[in-house]
């Protein structure tokens, strides 16, 4: 089974208008409620890519009833703890540029934490736990350090896509992926990355730390894989880009789709890329249909 976990999901309330100005009354037309949280997402694509997964994490109030009716509606079975705080609401602006307003996560008990500790010690080997998101600092490093230690103890492949302190602090773990964009990789190594050849050494260096799959994103410029055996760039497709939010995720869960089936990660790679700008180029996240009909033009070559 495929256990992704969202530690601070949202609901990305997402506007579209054709100026937006700062300090200003400004009016939209069009807005949607998604339901979000890097994990979140992840389920919500692994389901229109046919392939089940469970969505874990914490939820509270109304907005966290609506995400997980929202869920069961498309199919995607939830398993979330109830925190008694509302889950937050991301503001995602669509104009002329994207601007995203971010609320903070959930205050979360030791006992709340302890039932998320619980729920991956279940956890079996060939399993997967996809650990997504911002990580509230309220959680004390220790705790995540040691979800990875469970999971490495019992076979269950650990996938992170996290940024900030939290992800600095979790590099030292084996993972079997870990997806940072380029400005995440750059704070790992506290240095400004511009090109793919600094983008490459940065990621080889984190396979010394025991990670087995490394791909960087790099939006609109497509992304780079690098394992013990293979290092791989790929174009992103081209087209009119609606709204990237959720774009990370699905190139995440594009690859894991993939790579669940036949162990491929060079397959997996064009699967994940396609499934990142399928996403791009419309408002809510990608289906398959979408991404197959991008899969050809996923340029892939060695670095
Ligand atoms: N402007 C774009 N045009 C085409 N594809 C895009 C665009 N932006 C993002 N993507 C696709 O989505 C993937 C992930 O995007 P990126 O913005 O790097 O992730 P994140 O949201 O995690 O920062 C890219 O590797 C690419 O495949
Ligand atoms: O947990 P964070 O870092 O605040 O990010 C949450 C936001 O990221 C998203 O999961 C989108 O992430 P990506 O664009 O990186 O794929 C949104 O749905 C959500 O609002």
């Amino acid at each position: 089974m495929i256990y992704t976990c969202t530690i601070t999901p949202s609901i990305d309330y997402t506007v579209y208008l054709p100026a937006f100005e700062n300090g200003k009354l400004n009016r939209s037309e069009e807005v949607y409620y998604y339901p979000g949280g890097k994990g979140i997402n992840v389920s919500r694509v692994l389901n229109r890519l046919g392939v089940e997964s469970q969505a874990l994490g914490f939820t509270g109030g109304f907005t966290g009833s609506y995400i997980e009716g929202f869920l069961q509606k498309e199919g995607v079975a939830t398993d979330f703890i109830e925190t008694s705080q509302i889950t937050r609401i991301n503001i995602k602006i669509k104009s002329d540029k994207e601007t995203e307003l971010n609320g903070p996560g959930p205050e979360l008990t030791e006992q709340q934490l302890m039932v998320l500790t619980n729920k991956v010690k279940a956890m079996k080997k060939g399993d997967w736990f996809i650990l997504a998101g911002s990580l509230p600092g309220s959680i004390p490093d220790s705790y995540f350090l040691d979800l990875a230690k469970i999971c490495s103890e019992n076979g269950v492949r650990f996938v992170l896509d996290t940024s900030g302190p939290a992800l600095k602090k979790l590099t030292n773990v084996p993972c079997f992926l870990i997806k940072p964009n380029l400005d995440e990789l750059g704070e790992l190594f506290d240095t400004k990355i511009t090109d793919i050849k600094d983008a490459h050494f940065y990621a080889k260096r984190l396979l010394e730390n025991g990670i087995r799959h490394v791909i960087v994103s790099m939006g609109g410029d497509g992304a780079l894989l690098v394992t013990k055996n293979l290092s791989l760039s790929a174009k992103a497709p081209i087209g009119t880009v609606i709204n990237t939010v959720g774009s990370g995720d699905s190139l995440v869960s594009g690859f894991i789709a993939s790579y669940s089936k036949d162990e491929n990660p060079e397959k997996a790679f064009r699967y994940g890329v396609a499934s990142g700008s399928a996403t791009a180029f419309r408002s809510d996240l990608c289906n398959q249909q979408g991404v197959e009909a991008l899969l050809e033009q996923v340029e892939i070559t060695p670095i």
